[in-house]
């Protein structure tokens, strides 16, 4: 199928969001907007974009599948570049006692949270896990995602890592959509460690990183950097072993106290630092200076009801910014793309603009993928979205509602 010719055309926009790196500061603005625009696609990959009278002077539009576009804009695919969609039960309770004021720190502290989630994950079948997973994704392709990272951090042990990362390498090869994996070992301290937590940060050094990378195709590695959980010594010294066995880093960093988690990502390279809600100045500033990608998690800020971290005075300052969802069973049981976007704008002050580049080639720069997705070029995967309405604007507008049409991943259309 994926070596079928198929053109696109009379889109009222295609919306390319064109460029081969993270956008950082007020370039995330400059989207590239062509109007009645027309995008080739041969072997899956994109070979020809512009106007649509240019395009038809350069194919023989005979040998192509025709897609007539008017009226709808045409979009790079969605890139989630942090999630947690690999995981056995729920945590509906956990949800109820928040409402009525529990905080998410306290109920794990009582041994609820990421603790119950692995419990869970250790006692479900592999067919279990693998077909709930199946299932979040064709969600998320519904929404407009056509690649997603995945971390694992519900086995807390090395049989269960192995599996969540084994589940993702097989739905990367079973699913439509793009898997990235991400090592989260360090996400809490399993009961079989409580209150030493240096020494399960031994054990992932010593006994589990070994047996990750090269094995399962696992891209990064993340840790759960937060005060109460890993400290930044502990963080640091479990990603600095990371890196010699040559995985990409990442963290969760700032997520519910300022805790220097960005300037610890600043320093150590990472390919991104993640939620940020209580990020300092200071680290504003390291992550700016930095190549660094802040990548903001508004449905989980949502979800626990708390404030959200200052997107607007990051973009300002010169970051790189991406979106993504953070769909998980405990802080964010969500991967509303719909949602995601209003907030960002609505809430967070993104322009609809700067959200879309969020949401596009910086989340595939979040991946260590910008070369390769996250905007329609010429040479770039043929990873893209049609709206049921001419303007990326109504993104955020029509809030909450899915307006994607059609999902094109790999050159391939399946109609929503
Ligand atoms: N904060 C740490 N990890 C997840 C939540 C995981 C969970 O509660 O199960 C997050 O990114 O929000
Ligand atoms: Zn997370």
């Amino acid at each position: 199928m994926d070596d079928e010719k198929i053109l696109i055309r009379n889109a009222s926009q295609v919306v390319t969001c064109s460029g081969f790196e993270a956008k950082k500061g007020a370039a995330m603005s400059d989207v590239g907007v062509i109007e009645d625009g027309a995008v080739a696609v041969s072997g899956g990959l994109i070979t020809h974009v512009g106007p649509t009278e240019e395009v038809m002077k350069q194919i023989d539009a005979s040998e192509y599948l025709e897609v007539d576009a008017s009226g709808r804009a045409l979009l790079p695919g969605f890139v989630d570049s942090h999630t947690h969609f690999v995981f056995g039960g729920y945590r509906e309770e956990e949800f109820s006692w928040r409402m009525k004021g529990d905080s998410y720190m306290s109920i794990m502290e009582r041994g609820g949270g990421i603790v119950n989630t692995m419990n869970a994950t250790r006692q479900a079948s592999y067919d279990d896990l693998f077909g709930d997973a199946y299932d979040r994704l064709d969600t998320m392709m519904d929404m407009g995602v056509t690649t997603v990272e995945g971390k694992s951090g519900y086995g807390l042990d090395l049989a269960t890592e192995l599996i969540q990362l084994r589940i993702m390498k097989e739905l990367n090869d079973e699913h439509p959509l793009d898997v990235v994996s991400t090592f989260l070992g360090a996400h809490a301290i399993p009961p079989e460690f409580a209150g030493r937590t240096d020494a399960y940060v031994d054990y992932i050094i010593e006994e589990v990183l070994p047996h990750i990378r090269e094995e399962h195709s696992v891209t990064f590695c993340d840790v759960f950097c937060e005060q109460g959980v890993f400290s930044i010594e502990q963080s640091e010294r479990l990603l600095n072993a990371a890196r010699t066995h040559r995985f990409k880093l990442k963290l969760h960093a700032d997520e519910i106290v300022s805790f220097g988690g960005a300037e610890l990502a600043a320093r150590l390279k990472a390919v991104s630092a993640d939620h940020l809600l209580h990020i300092s100045d200071n680290g504003i500033k390291r992550l700016a200076r930095s190549g660094t990608i802040a990548t903001l998690l508004p449905l989980t800020a949502f979800s626990l009801n708390e404030p959200y971290a200052p997107g607007r005075q990051m973009i300002d300052a010169g970051c790189a910014v991406a979106l993504a969802s953070d769909l998980n069973p405990g802080s964010c049981f969500s991967c509303s793309i719909p949602l995601l976007f209003a907030l960002a704008c609505i809430q967070m002050k993104l322009s609809p603009e700067e959200a879309l580049t969020a949401l596009t080639i910086n989340g595939a720069a979040a991946l260590g993928r910008a070369k390769k997705i996250g905007s329609i070029d010429v040479g770039k995967k043929a990873d893209m979205i049609l709206l049921k309405f001419p303007s990326y604007k109504f993104l955020p507008y029509h809030v909450g509602m899915n307006l994607v049409d059609t999902v094109i991943k790999d050159g391939v259309l399946y109609i929503v």
